[in-house]
């Protein structure tokens, strides 16, 4: 098997075989969430070149009119075999665009109906993964950093790749200053039948993950991702002293949306939990890189959290009683 960073690079020779306008990120559930990040860096940085989130089976039935030879569809699934996403690989070829699709297995599904695929580097939520530098955010990055690289001349791809040499080291010492806190939220937490995430920006991924995947299906609390902007918009009438609430702190440009929400949830909430990328050491980390890599920092440590909440519970994050084992 070639590494990913040797994947990664014959994807950018190949972008510059095409013209490339519009790039599909396209994905189910967590593999959805995480491309997030990469869609709020086209939206900063590109000058010729836009970006959109879909989930794998909205794709196919909106059928975007753009959607075309001039486009780059990025796809991804863990181990490649989520039917709606093979589907839209299949597609979104059909039409002409160039297909890349990340997964953690060597061969599925979803590899015979891409362009090109990258194998990234996976581990179980809360271990520190071997390779952090080429797990699914980073080859995002890797992947869109790079296209505005070559199309555009953008310079913040390498600025990334020297970043990520320095992301386990932060991710070490990110554990090491969560494991404590995280032990104490999952004793005061493990009952909550409800528990809310929030987050605007590069993080709103993160926050969305973390309610869909951590608490809905591997702990079958009741939750939902609240916008910090939204949250004004609706959310805050259901804030309460007894309302668990965890809140995002990025490094991006949204931050203050964050922060106009953090006041209210101290004015009026008590069962906070806030997690701000200022508070952990990114030493290592290009400073026009933090608020792009604080998403993987964030994420890190919300599963670490996960972690302990699932010890807490008693609900091993395994668990499913619908996933994978009956038809859907
Ligand atoms: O397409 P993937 O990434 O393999 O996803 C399969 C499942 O894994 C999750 O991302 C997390 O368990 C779900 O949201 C999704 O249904």
């Amino acid at each position: 098997m070639t590494t990913a960073q040797e994947q990664v690079n014959r994807i950018l020779e190949a972008y510059k075989e095409r013209t490339i306008n519009r790039v599909f990120l396209v994905a189910c559930g967590g593999s959805s969430a995480l491309m997030h990040p990469s869609k709020y860096f086209i939206d900063r940085e590109a000058t010729t070149i836009t970006a959109e989130v879909y989930n794998s089976n909205e794709f196919i039935y909106r059928n975007p009119s753009t959607l075309g030879s001039d486009s780059l569809v990025i796809l991804c699934s863990h181990k490649g075999k989520t039917p709606e996403t093979t589907e839209a690989a299949k597609f979104a070829k059909g039409k002409g665009a160039l297909t890349v699709s990340l997964m953690y297995v060597e061969t599925a599904p979803l590899a015979d109906e891409s362009d090109f695929i990258v194998n990234y580097s996976w581990a179980p939520p809360g271990q520190l993964d071997a390779h952090p530098e080429i797990a699914n955010y980073a080859i995002l990055y890797r992947l869109t950093m790079g296209l505005l690289a070559v199309k555009e001349g953008n310079k913040k791809y390498e600025k990334l790749v020297q970043s990520l040499d320095s992301l386990s080291t932060v991710l070490n010492k990110a554990k090491e200053q969560s494991l404590e806190n995280a032990k104490a939220y999952a004793q005061a937490a493990k009952d909550e039948p409800v528990i809310y995430t929030m987050a605007s920006g590069v993080n709103y991924g993160i926050a969305y993950s973390f309610a869909i995947c951590i608490l809905m299906e591997m702990q079958w609390k009741h939750s939902h991702a609240i916008h910090a902007g939204e949250f004004f918009h609706g959310p805050f009438e259901v804030l309460d002293k007894d309302v668990p609430f965890i809140l995002l702190m990025g490094l991006d440009e949204t931050r203050p949306m964050e922060e106009r929400a953090l006041k209210f949830l101290k004015e009026h909430g008590e069962k906070l939990l806030i997690l701000d990328a200022k508070d952990y050491d990114m030493s290592g980390i290009d400073e026009e890189m933090k608020g792009y890599l604080a998403p993987l920092l964030l994420n890190f440590v919300l599963r670490v959290y996960a972690v302990e909440l699932a010890a807490a519970t008693g609900h091993p994050l395994e668990t499913r009683r619908y996933m994978f084992k009956v038809p859907y």
